[in-house]
């Protein structure tokens, strides 16, 4: 890039008005290293193109001055109104709902293609999901298919396949249940299995429908903003007191409210640990009545050509809505001035700067590393007390040939053979998605795509020699691929064509997570969702949107934190109506509600 084309302005870092009011400085101010008597050092250096307004074209800073212009005494202000960091799910839906709403937005992501956790890889013709195949949102209709949403909102829309069986579960005692999509065949099945627990069964779904219906009934916007929270408690307020009935609830206690069979309760485990990677007792009522309903009635719908299509989308949306997305950029620093959230520092030594900085980081990583320590706020330690980060997992990406599996073989399914204590121990459950059953395109012709991944902390691989390393991972994954062979698909070793194995390690470099966790999960048995932070932190201009925040682990979850937090992020920089006074009033509450979780 021709640096003739831009002009340098400096900026300088410390300013009595905040950073929206300082001056670029002229040329003539140059002297050496020193402009007007204050060091370089003291000074943010901006690139910007000659003749472009500086809130609309890209800010480049650069290590040394070429040149100085500006108009001395125009008050520039930040060239964006958000800067994301991280293009996970989360990231990108908080930058694409700014960017309709009227936003400048920068997303600054590590990695070289969007989507993080949901991103995608390819080798030797598959194309490979990272995470998670198994997709909620994406159906047309009701309020919560929030993926669909996302993508409509920046112009696309993806041609999706309706799984017919969200997950196939195979479990102790031989048991084994499809969860259908028509839910009156799923609660047949679950009822043939267990027909004692008839009552039990449809009241413990009874109550998971109810939180769904209130939920799919709600325009979905940020809980931290008071004139839309107050607007639908106005317009709906049986649907929002059913919720805040059921904010600090777990699921564990209503199941038990209802079910005797330990059986059935270890089922209802399963089924809440696929969702939040603890059992029933630890995962939050709001939660597992989402999930538990919405794969019957949206459905679970896979996106042609792999899930990774998703964040490659909302990116090109970005990109059509006039913001931008820089990939390379891994975020070293969060710039704090007098207080506030200004901008960030890449690993290049370039700094960009923004009204709000919005981290898609995990909270540990946004306040652990790209904050000083002694940034620390209170919230933060309150959220760290009571929660913590969920082990990490192994994956293996595997390409078999596809007469291995039988006929009408579900894409989904969840292993747990022998012990439900297991059911939480690492490498106990195994997870396994097949989207080729789904989208062959996804493999070469006669393939299959087998994507397997079960708990596994980091401790258990860090400082091993790169030989034991290699000797380990080939280890497990083969015991792995062994039960899977045992319990579902005799022969299934020699039909892999193709093996690629992930760790915790993998996984905490390229997903950029701290110890490679899956996501925050609770410390103890937690007040349901209540002491999930929402978006806004301690600090003045920084906000979080992911996994981190409410309501948790989850494609679909971390798209609702996005549309939260744009919303609320907008309302602060007045995209959006925003009351002060309520404001303070809302979110003291909520801080105040976070500390008796
Ligand atoms: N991990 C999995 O395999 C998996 C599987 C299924 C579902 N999921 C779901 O996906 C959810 C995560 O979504 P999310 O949006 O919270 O986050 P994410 O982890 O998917 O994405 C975060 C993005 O931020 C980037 N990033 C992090 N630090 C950065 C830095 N300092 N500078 C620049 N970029 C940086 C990462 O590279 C990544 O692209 C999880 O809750 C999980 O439920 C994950
Ligand atoms: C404030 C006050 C006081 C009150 C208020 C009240 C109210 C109004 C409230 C409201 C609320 C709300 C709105 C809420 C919401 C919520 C939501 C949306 C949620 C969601 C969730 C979701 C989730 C959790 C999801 C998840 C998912 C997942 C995780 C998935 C996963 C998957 C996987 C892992 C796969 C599996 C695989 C195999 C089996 C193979």
């Amino acid at each position: 890039m021709s640096l003739g084309c831009y002009q340098t302005i400096l900026f300088p870092t410390k300013g009595k008005s905040g950073f929206s009011s300082w001056n670029p400085l002229k040329n003539s101010q140059l002297k050496g290293n020193k402009i007007s008597g204050v060091e370089f050092s003291n000074f943010h250096v901006i690139q910007r193109r000659k003749g472009i307004p500086m809130r609309l074209k890209s800010l480049l800073s650069v290590d040394s001055a070429v040149e100085i212009e500006g108009k001395e005494g125009v008050n520039t202000g930040s060239k964006y109104d958000a800067i994301v960091i991280g293009s996970g799910i989360g990231g990108l839906v908080a930058a694409t709902q700014l960017a309709v709403k009227g936003a400048k937005v920068l997303v600054l992501e590590k990695y070289v293609i969007p989507g993080g956790s949901s991103g995608y890889y390819q080798r030797d013709g598959y194309t490979f999901d990272v995470g998670s195949s198994v997709m909620f949102g994406f159906s047309d209709k009701g309020n919560l298919n929030l993926i669909t949403q996302a993508l409509a909102a920046v112009g696309r829309e993806m041609e999706v396949i309706p799984d017919p069986t969200t997950v196939h579960f195979h479990l102790p005692n031989n048991l084994s249940v499809q969860v259908h999509r028509e839910y009156s065949e799923f609660i047949n099945e679950l009822i043939s299995k267990f027909p004692h627990e008839k009552e039990g069964i449809l009241k413990f779904y009874g109550e998971c429908w109810k939180i769904f219906n209130a939920l799919n009934s709600l325009q979905l916007k940020s809980l931290e903003e008071p004139i839309y929270l107050f607007g639908q408690f106005f317009q709906k307020p049986l649907e929002c007191l059913t919720l805040a009935y059921y904010l600090p609830q777990n699921a564990g206690d209503i199941a038990r409210k209802y079910v005797k069979d330990p059986d059935l309760l270890s089922f209802i485990d399963a089924e809440c640990f696929i969702v939040s990677t603890v059992n029933a007792l630890r995962t939050p009522m709001i939660n597992a009545g989402m999930v538990l309903c919405d794969r019957h009635f949206g459905g679970i719908n896979y996106p042609v050509g792999g899930v990774g299509g998703i964040a490659k989308s909302l990116a090109e949306g970005l990109i059509d809505q006039g913001s931008e997305i820089l990939y390379k950029a891994n975020v070293t620093n969060i710039i704090i001035d007098q207080g506030k959230a200004v901008g960030v520092k890449i690993s290049d030594g370039r700094e960009f700067f923004a009204q709000t900085t919005i981290s898609n980081a995990t909270r540990w990583d946004t306040f652990g590393k790209l904050l000083k320590a002694e940034n620390l706020p209170k919230e933060e330690e309150n959220f760290q007390k009571v929660y913590v980060k969920a082990p990490s997992f192994l994956s293996i990406h595997m390409g078999v040939k596809a007469g291995v599996l039988p006929p009408d073989t579900d894409c989904h399914h969840f292993v747990l053979e022998d012990d439900w204590t297991r059911l939480e121990e690492p490498y106990g459950s195994i997870f396994l998605s097949i989207p080729t059953v789904l989208d062959s395109s996804l493999a070469p012709k006669g393939r299959h795509i087998l994507h397997i991944f079960t708990t596994s902390p980091l401790e258990d691989w860090a400082g091993l020699p790169p030989k034991d390393y290699e000797v380990k991972k080939e280890l497990i994954a083969d015991e792995i691929i062994g039960r899977l062979e045992k319990k579902l698909f005799p022969g299934l070793k020699s039909s892999i064509v193709f093996k690629e194995v992930g760790t915790p390690k993998t996984h905490r470099r390229y997903l950029a997570r701290d110890m490679g966790t899956y996501g925050p999960m609770p410390r103890q048995i937690p007040k349901g969702l209540l002491g999930m932070p929402f978006n806004t932190t301690g600090i003045s201009g920084l906000y979080c949107v992911g996994d981190s925040c409410f309501p948790g682990q989850g494609v679909i979850a971390v798209a609702f934190s996005g549309v939260m937090c744009a919303h609320r992020v907008a309302a602060d920089i007045g995209l959006e109506k925003k009351s002060p006074i309520l404001d303070a009033a809302l979110l003291g509450l909520l801080g105040w509600l976070r500390t008796l979780a």
